[in-house]
Parts: C-alpha cells; structure tokens; sequence
C-alpha cells in the first residue's frame, strides 16, 4: 500500500513508521525547513511501544514528485488546513483517499466540500506524542490508537486495506462501522482536555486534585455532547461519563497535545477545537458558556509573544 504522510510532525511519524514497519511504502510530503532537518538529523521515534528509526526515509517537497498512492494520512494541524488544500488535490488527482487524522470536526466537511465526499474517510488517534529539538518523536504513553472508518460507502474497500495492512502492525487500529460518532466523541473529550489543560497551563493531575477545576472540564463534555445531539449523532450521557473516566484515568502529568504546544510558545490549534465548537454551537442557536470562557481564556496565548 502506498501511503503518503502529509505532516511529518508528531503523529505523521509515529503512525508512518508503524506503517512502514507494517509493510506499506511510505512517503513523507514536507516542506521545506523540515526536510532540511530530516536530512540532517534522520527521522527516529522513541517510544515505550519499541523504538522505530527510518533507514532511508522518502522525503519530498513536491507534490508532482509523487506519481500514484492509495492514501494520505493527513496529520497537519487545523491551522494549517488550508495551505494543504492545493497538495491534498492533487493527491486526490492521483488516486488518493485523504484519512485525515486531526482532532476536531470542522475539517471534515472542509476537506468533503474540496475533494469531494468519495475521498475524505473519517479518522482520528488517541496518542501522546510530541516531536523533540532534532525533530524525532517522543512518544510519552502506553495508547497509541488510530480509529478510522467509512464515511461513505465508496470508502468501504481502502478501509478494508488500511485494516489488512495493519492487521499484525505494532499498533492499535481500529476500522469503525461508526466513525462519525467516534469523531465526536473525540471531539468532546479533547475539547475538554485541551481546554482545562491548556486554559490552567497544568496537567490532569492538579486539575482533577480540584473539584472545582475539574467541574470545568466535565461542563465543558456536557456541552459538547449537546452539540453532537444538535447535529444528530447520537453522543449519550454514557458517553460522557466514559469520557470523564478517561480523565480520571491519564497519568498525573498527563497533557494535551494543544498545552504542549503552549509549553513550546508554539501557535495553538484553539481556532479549530474551541472556536469550531462555538461556530457549530452558534449555527444551532445553542449557548455553550464554558467552552467559550475557555476559549476566552486560551485567546491571548494563541500569539506566541504572550506565552
Ligand atoms: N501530538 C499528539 O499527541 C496528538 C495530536 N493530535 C492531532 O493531530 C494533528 C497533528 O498533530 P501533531 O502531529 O501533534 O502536530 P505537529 O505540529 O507535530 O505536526 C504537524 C506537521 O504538519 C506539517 N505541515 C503543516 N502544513 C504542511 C504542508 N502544507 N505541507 C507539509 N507539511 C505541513 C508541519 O510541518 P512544519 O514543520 O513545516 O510546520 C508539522 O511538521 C492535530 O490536529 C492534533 O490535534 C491528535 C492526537 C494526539
Ligand atoms: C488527548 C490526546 C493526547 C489523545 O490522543 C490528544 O488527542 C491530544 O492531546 O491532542
């Protein structure tokens, strides 16, 4: 299977190189500061799932360079969704269903509207990973889970591929015959997790020492299970208490892949996670008070100068 990694940061590698270790031939489209640094420093992941080191990695800057794939996993950040349009087209072009792999909803039907409906599958990870000074992952947990599915019919047989391929891989897939609520369900945990996180630059371990903190991050679940509801996936209550074992559940200094960056002074994906919620949420006439008080919160770090 030829899969084309469109993001070399922190998820594109961990999931490339299990890809790869799994038998796919894989390629990383990058730009330009980051293939220089891969050129220079190689391309590793460390992880306590077993250490991953490419020998000979394919890294290109030009879409054109690529004649033909099955699938781009798609794992830039929402921000930079719309610089990766042109590219993802001409993947597309060539053949190519886009599994992308971002947390949030709002790229969904961004990504459906520009490539067409038949090409985006639904996908999404549960993974700690961040990437370290010589670009290598750090790979910081025991999960490391990517959950993809059909989104439309068309996508039945690439889904059954993926599955195939990864069937003995050194890793947890999961090809879900319920991806879109799967996606929300996602979509509500980390806009709780990112967001208390984030909003108190601290990890789950004091946050869930403070009922009243905590009570922040299990509001904020609430309504973004009304959310889904409005749009008629079917986030149950249920759903929610499992989302707040999750919580109950991460290592003391566990974090979000959102407060990592704003431990690293790097631009935050707030836009896309919180500020998506708040647009959908506003398109239905909903009031969701505590993800936009979150928002409101994490706002001025959005520009590195304040972190
Ligand atoms: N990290 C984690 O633990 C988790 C992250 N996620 C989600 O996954 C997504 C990706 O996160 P993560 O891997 O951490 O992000 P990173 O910032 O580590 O990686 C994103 C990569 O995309 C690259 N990129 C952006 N635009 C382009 C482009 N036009 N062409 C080529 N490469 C491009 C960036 O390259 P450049 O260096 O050039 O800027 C960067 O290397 C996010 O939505 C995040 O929320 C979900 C689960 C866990
Ligand atoms: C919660 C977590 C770590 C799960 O993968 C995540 O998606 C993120 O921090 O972006």
């Amino acid at each position: 299977m030829k899969i084309v990694v469109f993001g070399a940061g922190a998820l594109g590698v961990y999931f490339g190189a299990r890809f790869e270790e799994a038998g796919a031939d894989v390629t990383f489209l990058v730009r330009e500061k980051r293939a220089k640094q891969i050129h220079e420093n190689g391309l590793a992941v460390n992880s306590p799932k077993g250490d991953y080191t490419f020998q000979d990695p394919t890294i290109i800057t030009d879409v054109s360079e690529i004649e033909s794939a099955d699938l781009v996993l798609l794992s830039v950040k929402g921000y930079h969704l719309e610089g990766a349009l042109e590219s993802l087209k001409e993947l597309q072009k060539k053949g190519a269903y886009v599994l992308p792999v971002l947390n949030g909803m709002e790229h969904i039907p961004l990504l459906q509207n520009e490539l067409g409906k038949d090409f985006v599958l639904g996908g999404l990870s549960f993974i700690m990973a961040t990437l370290n000074d010589h670009g290598h992952v750090e790979h910081n947990s025991e999960f490391h889970q990517v959950v993809f599915g059909a989104l439309e019919p068309t996508h039945k047989a690439i889904c059954q591929q993926l599955e195939e391929l990864t069937e003995n891989a050194n890793v947890d897939v999961v090809n879900s015959d319920r991806i879109l609520i799967e996606l929300w369900k996602k979509y509500m945990f980390i806009n709780a997790f990112s967001g208390i996180t984030t909003a108190t630059n601290l990890p789950i371990g004091p946050i869930r020492s403070n009922q009243e903190t905590f009570r922040i991050a299990e509001m904020v679940l609430q309504e973004m299970r009304i959310i889904a509801n409005a749009y008629h996936v079917e986030v149950t209550e249920k759903d929610v208490e499992a989302a707040k074992t999750q919580l109950l559940n991460i290592q003391d200094d566990g974090t979000s892949s959102m407060h990592q960056d704003r431990r690293k002074g790097l631009i935050l994906e707030l836009e896309h996670l919180h500020g998506g919620a708040i647009r959908l949420a506003k398109a239905k006439g909903l009031e969701v008070p505590y993800i936009e008080a979150i928002y409101g919160i994490i706002k001025p770090f959005e520009d590195p100068k304040n972190m």
